[in-house]
């Protein structure tokens, strides 16, 4: 029947016809009607038959020709998977193991003598939630990843990468770099001397250029710049700066007191912005206590990066720049309707000390003057001194609540922020956004966190105590319009004694002259010991967190205050810094609930251990040997397993280096 598969509709159309034209003449020619239509009948059941097998046929041809077509698809797709540059791996989604992969995926695994694993499945998803390229032999993949079908997708993008971090290293740097203590070393000495220093610093820095090929440019002989490419500046970020190492190593070999700041950015096109950068990065290096380099992007929200600043403030605070500062500060309060002075937050004797010296300065100026207090936030010290200076014969004493400083405050009022430069550690800081025009008189290293535009912010991080900084330019100023009272000086002197630790630690000539000058105006050793006495309850918890302290690390102490009692700063700031004063004790924490909320870790040190970093790290701040951090929404134990973390990784990392 292989010719029935033949028969196409048109013969069909023909063979119809030529039947019609057949049986019209058989019946007209017929001579028996039966027999004509018994002919006709078996005709028709001919031609039905026919069209039946066509009609099957028809069916059967469209089937072939589907499945032909599916076919062909199938096999192109097949070859597209197999051929193209896109690796495919179905898995098991709960086993993870590979189930099926393309050609292209043993391409991929070649030389890694296996196909592809389920650890390389959980390899890939990790990186792609990290959102990563994943590197497989020397080649980059983008991961792809349909959730639904199971299905990984692997793209090469080795090209990418490569021009990628080609176009990053070509970032343009600005570096300035400005040689700490230059004015001091080479003031006194013989022209031949300075001669030597110049020559020292010049050779070190032209050395120091060779080795990492960039271009060098000298502008004063403790100032210069320097410029390259991002590349560059990636293998001094890789060498941890440590040019800084070599310079101190070098300048104390030779006995000059020098060490550098340096102040890098980097960037692409805006060259006048990343100068800028630059400088204020250098800036911040050096009020932070020299001897270390910022680093930050020329972009909105890059943050500083610090090297460095591992060797206790070398920087010396000039005589000429506190007189400077004097000078300005008058002119600013002259031009302000009245001055008002804040602390910290749980204003210390420190702080207090400093805003009653600079209550002092404003009077001196002509100006009225006011110091701020928060009653929720007073220390038993804190409010004796207060208490002495309401009970002393100056009546109004200009010691005011927050209440009334927010009633009294005018629009041209200027705020003076002492012994803090944090926005964040400021006593209130509505009260502090309240006002327009802003002074800020520190002894901590600043960070980033810092008013937008100061009038003047003087920060000395050489200086032992904020206490000493303000009746340093009190000095600069002292006229017989106003003399400092004894309760005044007092409190001053009390300010400089804590921070000292009783002139033991921190201090320098200026604050035994600033002592000097304060015992002059009649500070009174009596009252201070009355201010600064310890409470004995106090006393006794200050020593249950000693007593419950443990060795984490050679030469390093943790003790730790009870999970469910609360303690207030100065307690677990006396417990650090009772530990520290241990024979074989470099560094110290305190760990504590604060009546707040939040845990507090007080950390003191010795011997070069810097602290401030280390509580920079948990989100606070300080000095090299004395910081601090709070801590919210965390157990006692959660953070004293971060710190311990932190302290690891502090050990490991001067362990390699
Ligand atoms: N979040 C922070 N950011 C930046 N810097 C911070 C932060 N928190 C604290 N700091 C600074 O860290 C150091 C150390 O602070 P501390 O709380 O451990 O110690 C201060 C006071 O609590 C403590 N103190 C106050 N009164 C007494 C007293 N009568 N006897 C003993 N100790 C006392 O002394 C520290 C004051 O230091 P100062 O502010 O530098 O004057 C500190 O610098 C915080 O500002
Ligand atoms: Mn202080």
């Amino acid at each position: 029947m292989k010719f029935l598969k033949q028969i196409t509709p048109r013969m069909i159309i023909v063979m119809m016809i030529l039947v019609q034209l057949f049986e019209s003449l058989f019946l007209v020619c017929s001579s028996s009607r039966y027999v004509a239509i018994a002919y006709l009948f078996i005709l028709n059941l001919i031609i039905t038959f026919i069209l039946l097998s066509q009609a099957k046929n028809y069916t059967l041809r469209r089937h072939d020709f589907i499945r032909k077509i599916n076919d062909e698809a199938e096999n192109s797709l097949n070859a597209t998977l197999d051929n193209m540059p896109i690796g495919v791996i179905r898995f098991n989604e709960k086993t993870l193991e590979p189930e099926w992969f393309n050609p292209y995926i043993d391409m991929i695994y070649k030389g890694n003598d296996s196909v592809i694993k389920r650890e390389d499945i959980k390899l890939i998803l990790k990186k792609k939630l990290e959102d990563q390229y994943v590197t497989i032999g020397n080649q980059k993949y983008v991961v792809n990843v349909d959730e639904e079908k199971h299905l990984i997708y692997l793209i090469d993008a080795t090209k990418e990468v490569a021009f990628r971090s080609d176009f990053n290293d070509s970032r343009a740097v600005i570096g300035a770099i400005y040689v700490d203590n230059y004015d001091d070393a080479t003031d006194l000495i013989s022209d031949s001397g300075r001669t030597v220093i110049n020559n020292f610093i010049a050779s070190f820095l032209e050395e120091f250029s060779d080795k990492y090929a960039f271009y060098l440019r000298r502008i004063t002989s403790s100032r210069y710049f320097f410029f390259c490419d991002y590349r560059v500046l990636d293998q001094m970020i890789k060498d941890k700066f440590e040019v800084l190492k070599e310079f101190r190593t070098k300048s104390t070999e030779k006995e000059f007191p020098l060490t550098l700041s340096i102040g890098v950015s980097y960037g692409w096109e805006d060259f006048p912005n990343i100068g800028n950068v630059a400088m204020n990065n250098l800036e911040l290096a050096q009020v932070r206590g020299g001897d270390q380099v910022v680093l930050r992007e020329n972009s909105e929200q890059a943050r500083p990066v610090y090297f460095g600043g591992n060797s206790e403030g070398r920087t010396q605070k000039s005589r000429t720049r506190a007189r400077a500062i004097s000078t300005a500060l008058r002119t600013i309060i002259s031009e302000s309707e009245d001055v008002f002075i804040v602390g910290h937050r749980f204003t210390d004797m420190d702080a207090l000390g400093a805003a009653i010296a600079m209550k002092v300065f404003a009077n001196m100026t002509g100006k009225e003057a006011f110091v701020v207090y928060d009653e929720k936030q007073l220390l038993p010290d804190v409010a004796r001194a207060i208490e002495k200076m309401n009970e002393s014969a100056d009546g109004f004493t200009h010691i005011v609540k927050l209440e009334t400083a927010r009633r009294l405050k005018k629009p041209n009022s200027l705020l003076i922020m002492v012994d803090h430069s944090k926005p964040t550690q400021t006593l209130d800081f509505d009260f502090y956004h309240s006002f327009e025009k802003l002074v800020i008189i520190d002894h901590h290293r600043r960070n980033d966190d810092f008013p937008e535009q100061p009038l003047l912010s003087y920060i000395e991080s050489s200086a032992s105590s904020a206490s000493e900084l303000t009746v340093e330019i009190l000095q600069f100023h002292d006229n017989n319009r106003r003399k400092m009272s004894t309760i005044e000086a007092s409190i001053a002197l009390a300010g400089i004694e804590m921070d000292t630790k009783n002139f033991t630690k921190a201090t320098t000539a200026r604050t035994f002259e600033a002592a000097a000058y304060l015992r002059s105006r009649g500070a009174d050793n009596d009252l201070i010991k009355v201010i600064m006495a310890t409470d004995f309850e106090k006393y006794k918890i200050v020593n249950e967190i000693v007593i419950n302290s443990e060795i984490v690390f050679p030469g390093i102490v943790l003790g730790m205050g009870k999970k469910d009692q609360k303690y207030d700063n100065i307690t677990t700031a006396k417990a650090a810094d009772t530990m520290v004063e241990m024979a074989g004790v470099t560094a110290a924490f305190a760990l504590t609930l604060h009546p707040n909320g939040f845990i507090s870790i007080s950390a003191r040190s010795r011997n070069g251990f810097n602290v401030q970093t280390l509580m920079e790290q948990m989100g606070g701040g300080g000095h090299f040997n004395n910081a601090a951090t709070q801590i919210y929404e965390k157990t006692l134990s959660e953070v004293k397993a971060d710190l311990i973390r932190f302290l690891e990784e502090r050990i490991e990392n001067e362990d390699n280096h």
